[in-house]
């Protein structure tokens, strides 16, 4: 799915009333009848006694006062409270008076804000898109009454005071809603940690937004869910063989660290790879070999880091990081890999380790080959980078890094951010809080690996199928685990049924 801009939404309401040959209050319409059928069918299993609607002067209170009738009319009881303005939208003032007379409708008043009954609810329909500065006065009061109350808040579009795709000055007042409920396409604003106390749970609804437009539309973001990536997986040929799907080389481990090897070594496996020959210390070989027997162990001459770089004629990719450790010895493994990789074009991903020795030896950052995937945390990407303001800037840092440098940069996280060599920004829907665990990435990391290797991908595809089942059989071991019991070794066991779900 495209993610579009606040401008972008707006334009894309005007599309849709023209080619749909609808006036605007009609096109308002699908949107609250979405909204409240949404909120109807979440309310049947939290009984609400009362329902009050805040409603702003512009579209978004529009919305609240059509979705007041609608609920009205439903049989439950409303109040609609009315946020003064010297201008209203057309929109509003039609369905301001489309609001049955039975409905207590009230202009709110500085410092006699009503108090709710336990059990209420509230729904905040002041501002929307729209809102084109930080909240004061009346509307900042209203905001931190709302915040003060205990009870549940259901934001249409967006929790008031919240723009749709830029940062609010520090301290600005924002509704603080437990669901946000938005239409059509995801806002930017939905996915950043920063907001997430904000936004709260939320999803978006068709409303039937216009897809010749959505289409056409020039974006920089996506938000990437099952139907974006159906049909980008190819299977696999009947007559195919261990060569079809490459050999892939993992150099990882170090003492005490063979188990981030190990777990990236088992998704590199699950997630397809034909061969896969793993690089680690002496010290890793007994154990790779127990716990992997599927893959060739090619251990270094040190015991405890990897020291020399193997020939790497053979492979299709290689993946360097999980475990490795920030030996001065193994900055030069680093180095030569790099270049020599750089010269016959072979893919590679850089994870863990191998970024932090990216940071301490920032030259190397100019000889990584085009196309290279980096699979940084915030904290790494912060050593690759600078510290982000905000996660905002965090973002616009990621852009600029993918751009500058060719690569391909997978910012880990909740909705974890694919950056790409043109500055576009995929970012992911799948996995939960259980994969914050150690060895997660390493699985990551793994897994990509074995899809960069596969030849008939590309390194966008490959990257965003990998970030997507990762996270995706992250969320089925969390439906057998739990949460708080996932371990990263649960992850590479639904690898095949992630991908499998994905499969052309
Ligand atoms: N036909 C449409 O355009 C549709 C619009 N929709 C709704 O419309 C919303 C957008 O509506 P609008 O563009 O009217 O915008 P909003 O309703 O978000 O806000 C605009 C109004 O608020 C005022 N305003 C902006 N910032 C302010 C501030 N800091 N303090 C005080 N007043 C401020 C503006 O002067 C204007 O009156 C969406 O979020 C969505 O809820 C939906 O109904 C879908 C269809
Ligand atoms: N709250 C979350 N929701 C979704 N995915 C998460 C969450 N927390 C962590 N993850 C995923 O788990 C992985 C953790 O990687 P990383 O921080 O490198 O862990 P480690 O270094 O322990 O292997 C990333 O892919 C990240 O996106
Ligand atoms: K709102």
């Amino acid at each position: 799915m495209k993610i579009l801009s606040a401008e972008q939404t707006r334009a894309a309401d005007q599309a849709t009333i023209q080619a749909a040959n609808i006036r605007s209050d009609q096109l308002m319409e699908r949107a609250a009848t979405a909204f409240s059928e949404w909120l109807i069918n979440h309310l049947s299993q939290n009984a609400a006694s009362e329902v009050h609607l805040f409603c702003g002067p512009g579209n978004n209170g529009g919305d609240g006062l059509a979705v007041a009738r609608q609920l009205h009319l439903s049989g439950y009881a409303v109040h609609v409270w009315l946020l003064p303005a010297a201008t209203h939208s057309p929109d509003f003032i039609i369905n301001r008076q489309r609001l049955p007379t039975a409905v207590p409708c009230v202009e709110l008043v500085s410092k006699k804000f009503p108090t709710l009954a336990p059990r209420s609810i509230i729904v905040d329909a002041l501002f929307g898109t729209g809102l084109s500065r930080p909240l004061e006065g009346l509307a900042a009061e209203v905001v931190q009454h709302l915040n003060s109350s205990e009870t549940a808040v259901f934001a249409i579009d967006l929790p008031s005071g919240l723009f749709a795709d830029a940062p609010q000055p520090p301290d600005s007042p924002v509704v603080r809603a437990q669901h946000t409920v938005g239409f059509e396409l995801p806002k930017l604003a939905y996915l950043l940690p920063q907001n997430a106390q904000l936004v709260g749970t939320w999803e978006v609804l068709p409303i039937g937004l216009n897809k010749e437009f959505i289409h056409n539309a020039p974006v920089e973001n996506y938000f990437v869910d099952t139907n974006f990536l159906v049909g980008r997986l190819p299977k696999r040929p009947k007559f195919a063989h261990k060569g079809t799907f490459g050999h892939a080389l993992l150099l990882a481990g170090s003492f005490g660290k063979i188990g981030a090897a190990v777990l990236a070594a088992r998704a590199c496996l699950h997630g397809g790879v034909g061969l896969l020959t793993v690089r680690t210390p002496a010290v890793g070989y007994i154990i790779l070999q127990t716990a992997v027997p599927e893959a060739m162990a090619l251990t270094d001459p040190a015991s405890d880091f990897i020291t020399e770089l193997p020939d790497l004629k053979s492979y299709a990719a290689v993946g360097i990081g999980p475990g490795l450790g920030q030996d001065p010895a193994t900055v030069e493994v680093l180095r030569q890999l790099l270049q020599q990789a750089h010269e016959a074009s072979l893919p590679l991903i850089l994870d863990a380790d191998a970024l932090n020795l990216l940071g301490t030896h920032r030259e190397l950052l100019d000889q990584l080959p085009p196309n290279t995937l980096l699979t940084p945390h915030p904290k790494e990407f912060e050593r690759l980078t600078e510290r982000a303001h905000n996660d905002y800037h965090r973002l616009e840092l990621l852009r600029a890094f993918c751009r500058r440098h060719t690569c391909y940069c997978v910012l880990k996280g909740a909705y974890t951010a694919l950056g790409t060599p043109e500055g576009l920004l995929y970012f992911n829907s799948t996995g939960n809080p259980g994969m914050g665990t150690g060895g997660s990435g390493d699985v990551l990391t793994g897994l990509l690996l074995a899809l960069r290797a596969d030849q008939r991908l590309s390194p966008l595809d490959a990257a965003l199928l990998g970030i997507f089942a990762h996270g995706h059989a992250g969320d089925l071991a969390a439906q057998q685990t739990g949460e708080a019991g996932l371990i990263a070794s649960d992850i590479v066991r639904f690898i095949g049924p992630a991908l499998a779900g994905l499969e052309r």
